[in-house]
C-alpha cells in the first residue's frame, strides 16, 4: 500500500463486448476519506466501484484495495468490504431484526445477536426491530441496509446511489451516519447523483462515457475546471424578460450554458474573453445586472459533460 491509500489503482480498463465502460481510470482513497463517483447514467460508476472491491476483474491496469492486490486477491477484499446496491435486497415478509439476523448468518458472523443488537441501536432502529421490512419508509430501508452492510464491521463501504428517491431529512440523517463512520477509520465511496451530497464528500470523481474527467475536492473541481460564470438578474424592482435574454444568450458563440436560477440567469463558457463578448450588450442595459460569480458543481459537471465525447453511441 502507498503511504495511508486504502485504495490505489492505475489505468483500470473494463470492457462489455466492444465496448470500453471504463477506460484508464486511476484513483488514490486515503483512509477515512468519502469519496463521491459523479457522472451521467451508464458513464461506469457501478462498475469501477466493482472493479476496485474485487468484484469485477479488470481488462487492464493494476492497483491495491486495502492493501491487497485487486486482482489475485479479491476474496479477502471482499471480506473487509461492506457494500450497498442501488436495489433494495431483503426479505419484505421479515422484521428488521431477522433480516439482519439472517444476513449475519449469512457471514457466519460470531457473537451474532450482539452484532445485530449493535447495529439496530447504531441505525436508530431499535424501536422498530419488529416491523417488516416491506412495510418501511425509503429512508429506514436505506438505514436497514447501511445496518446490513456494517455488521461485518467492514473497512471499506461502497455505496451505490445510497439515497436515490429518499426524502432531504432522512438524505441528511443518512448521511450523518456516513460521516460518523468515516471519523471512525472507515472508508467509502459512494456513487450520488445529487449536487449537495457531492459537496458533503471529502473528495469526487466526475465520470463521463467511462473516463475521469476531473477528481479532488469540490473547491479544487470547480478551481479547475476553467470555466467562466456570470449572473444575469435584474437591476431593481423592475420586471426584465429573462426568458428573452436566456433565449438571444444561447445562440451566441462562447456562450455554452444558460440556467436559470430562480430570478437569476447563470451564463457559462471555457472562454472568458468570447463569454464577455456575448454579455456587453446586456451589460450596457440599464435594467440588468451582470457581474461574474462563482460556477456551482453542477455547471462544472454539465461543462465537462457537453466536453466529453460520446464513445458509447
Ligand atoms: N454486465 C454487463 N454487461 C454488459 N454491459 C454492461 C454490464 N454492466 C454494465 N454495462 C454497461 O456499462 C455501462 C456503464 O454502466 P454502469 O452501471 O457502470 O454505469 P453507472 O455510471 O453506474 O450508471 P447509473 O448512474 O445509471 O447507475 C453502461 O452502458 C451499461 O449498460
Amino acid at each position: 500500500m502507498t503511504g495511508d491509500a486504502v485504495i490505489d489503482v492505475r489505468g483500470l480498463v473494463k470492457r462489455f463486448g466492444a465496448k470500453t465502460v471504463v477506460d484508464g481510470f486511476s484513483i488514490r482513497v486515503a483512509r477515512g476519506q468519502i469519496y463521491g463517483f459523479l457522472g451521467p447514467n451508464g458513464s461506469g460508476k457501478t462498475t469501477t466501484i466493482r472493479m476496485l472491491c474485487g468484484l469485477l476483474t479488470p481488462d487492464a491496469g493494476e492497483g491495491t484495495c486495502l492493501g491487497l492486490d485487486i486482482r489475485r486477491q479479491s476474496a479477502a477484499i471482499k471480506r473487509q468490504v461492506g457494500y450497498m446496491t442501488q436495489k433494495f435486497s431483503f426479505w419484505e415478509d421479515l422484521s428488521i431484526a431477522e433480516n439482519l439476523d439472517f444476513v449475519a448468518r449469512m457471514y457466519g458472523l460470531p457473537d451474532r445477536r450482539q452484532k445485530v443488537v449493535a447495529a439496530l441501536e447504531r441505525l436508530g432502529l431499535g424501536n422498530r426491530r419488529a416491523q417488516l421490512a416491506g412495510e418501511l419508509s425509503g429512508g429506514w430501508k436505506q438505514r436497514l441496509a447501511l445496518a446490513a452492510c456494517i455488521l461485518h464491521e467492514p473497512k471499506l463501504l461502497l455505496l451505490d446511489e445510497p439515497t436515490a428517491g429518499v426524502d432531504p431529512k432522512a438524505r441528511r440523517e443518512f448521511w450523518d451516519e456516513i460521516h460518523r463512520l468515516a471519523a471512525e477509520g472507515l472508508t467509502v465511496l459512494v456513487s450520488t447523483h445529487y449536487m449537495d451530497e457531492a459537496e458533503r464528500c471529502h473528495a469526487i470523481a466526475y465520470l463521463a462515457y467511462g473516463r475521469l474527467m476531473t477528481q479532488g475536492s469540490v473547491e479544487e473541481v470547480i478551481a479547475t475546471s476553467g470555466l467562466v460564470t456570470y449572473e444575469v438578474g435584474a437591476r431593481g424592482a423592475g420586471g426584465a424578460d429573462l426568458g428573452h435574454v436566456a433565449a438571444s444568450l444561447r445562440d451566441r458563440p462562447g456562450v455554452e450554458m444558460v440556467a436559470a436560477f430562480g430570478a437569476r440567469l447563470h451564463v457559462s463558457g471555457g472562454d472568458g474573453a468570447e463569454l464577455e463578448e456575448a454579455l456587453r450588450p446586456w451589460a450596457a442595459d440599464s435594467g440588468l445586472l451582470v457581474r461574474r460569480t462563482e460556477p456551482t458543481l453542477e455547471d462544472v459537471f454539465i461543462h465537462l459533460m457537453n466536453r466529453s465525447t460520446d464513445n458509447f453511441a
